[in-house]
């Protein structure tokens, strides 16, 4: 049966989500610094075909137009970051350009009745704090904080909804173990200890927020994967539980009940790498709300070859262009999780997918998007009506952007975006959304 958008509680909000260094471009104009994204994609080998973010969809120069197709769409609400680099520079000077182009774009959204939703932080860190020791260095908490105060002091009038960080997982384990993003690095003392300073970096924002917007809503985002034994074996289930902990755990845990999860800090010990207990009365201030970004299901299967005797397994569902199966019930089954054990509202803050999308005649005809949108908003309506406390749900993305290490080879917008004209095409996805968020 075709769900409506009625079907959802009127007060539920339906919005597309993007980030500063994958759309804005303009990546060293009108006095922005550069961010450790802006070095790692210049390195060779970091980014497919040394693609970078210099220009992206230059939306820095062209929000107004897309502020105008969002409300074509009748979207109800848009969540974007803040380029620090862009705002603050290395010593410690308000950025007043930067600041302005945030000024105009909350002003635009706000003139459409958009509701602007703010990611303090996606990534781009400023690369001079890179250079003091980034998110190994602890003082990183204070330079967040003091960042933080200033954006809910600029923005905080006009902007209630606030999200302190996109994916800590991300920027830990991607960034300081896999290597595969910025800064590149392959240190697992390094990612434990930038993920615990991450942590306390959102404690240290959400204390301020509470002293300079009364009014508003903070929350923090984390990467939720709904992770399953390969097998069904007890060995293959005792990994799953580890994983679970290690990925969604980790970052959920200590934010709500101040400590990290028992299991997998026993691993982590076992194996000699240092797990930190400072600071976690800060990191467990509360929050209003747990932002969620689902996109698929990780398989694991017990290797006691692999450094932590786990290793993942392609699954035999239909996948993405990013080879992440499309599993919609992970998405209700990562949502229940989440709520029965933490009792916070919930935003899926990002899902979509990545498709094999083509330009043909001005139209785009992603119906596998369509398909997967739909089926997750099932899962998602689904979780509301079983009484999970869901507010709200963001498509990743508005428009095609630079997808990380995969560049711009892989596109997630309800919006087409021809880099080579900067032209903006409604996929018929986008055409899909206009008639629903109207039904
Ligand atoms: N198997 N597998 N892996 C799934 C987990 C990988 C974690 N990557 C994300 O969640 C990123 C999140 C990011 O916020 C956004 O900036 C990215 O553009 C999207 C799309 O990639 C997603």
């Amino acid at each position: 049966m075709k769900i409506k958008r009625s079907d959802f509680p009127k007060e539920f909000i339906f919005g597309t989500a993007t980030s500063a260094y994958q759309i804005e471009g303009a990546a060293f104009e009108d006095g922005k610094e550069p961010s450790i994204w802006d070095i790692f994609s210049h390195e060779k080998g970091n980014v497919k075909n040394m693609e970078n973010s210099d220009v992206a969809c230059d939306h820095y120069y062209r929000f107004e137009e897309d502020v105008e197709l969002m409300s074509q769409l009748g979207l109800d609400a848009y969540r974007f970051s803040i380029s620090w680099p862009r705002v603050l520079n290395k010593n410690g000077k308000k950025n007043q350009k930067g600041i302005d182009f945030y000024n105009r774009l909350v002003d635009k959204l706000l003139e459409k009745n958009i509701i602007p939703f703010i990611t303090l932080y996606h990534w781009d860190l400023p690369y001079y704090l890179y250079e003091k020791g980034g998110w190994v260095n602890d003082d990183i908490a204070l330079y967040f904080r003091d960042y933080a105060a200033m954006m809910f002091e600029l923005l905080g009038d006009r902007v209630k909804h606030w999200i302190t960080l996109n994916e800590p997982w991300c920027s830990a384990f991607l960034g300081y173990y896999m290597g595969i993003h910025a800064p590149g690095h392959k240190d697992i003392n390094e990612a434990l200890k930038a993920a615990h300073n991450l942590l306390r970096a959102h404690g240290y924002a959400v204390g301020v927020f509470r002293e300079i917007v009364k009014d508003g809503k903070v929350g923090i985002t984390n990467v939720v994967m709904k992770v399953e034994p390969a097998n069904e074996v007890e060995e293959d289930y005792q990994m799953a539980v580890l994983v679970d902990e290690f990925i969604n755990g980790w970052f959920h845990d200590p934010v709500v009940f101040g400590k990290y999860p028992e299991n997998a800090k026993g691993v982590f010990g076992k194996l000699g790498i240092r797990t930190y207990d400072n600071d976690l009365d800060i990191i467990s201030v509360p929050i209003d709300f747990f932002g969620v970004n689902y996109y698929t299901r990780q398989l694991v299967t017990y290797d006691p070859d692999e450094p932590f005797m786990y290793k993942i397994v392609p699954g035999n569902l239909p996948k993405t262009e990013m080879g992440w199966e499309v599993y919609p019930s992970g998405l209700y089954d990562m949502l229940k999780k989440l709520y029965i054990r933490y009792r916070l509202p919930l935003y899926i803050t990002e899902n979509g997918m990545a498709g094999p999308d083509k330009l043909e005649g001005g139209l785009v005809k992603d119906t596998y998007r369509i398909d997967y949108l739909m089926k997750h908003f099932e899962m998602a309506l689904k979780a509301i009506n079983d009484g999970i406390d869901l507010r709200g749900y963001f498509i990743w993305s508005l428009m095609d952007n630079f997808e990380w290490a995969e560049g711009y080879s892989k596109r997630f917008g309800i919006i087409y975006v021809d880099y080579s004209t900067q032209k903006r095409y409604f996929k018929d996805s986008a055409l899909w959304l206009k008639d629903f968020l109207n039904s």
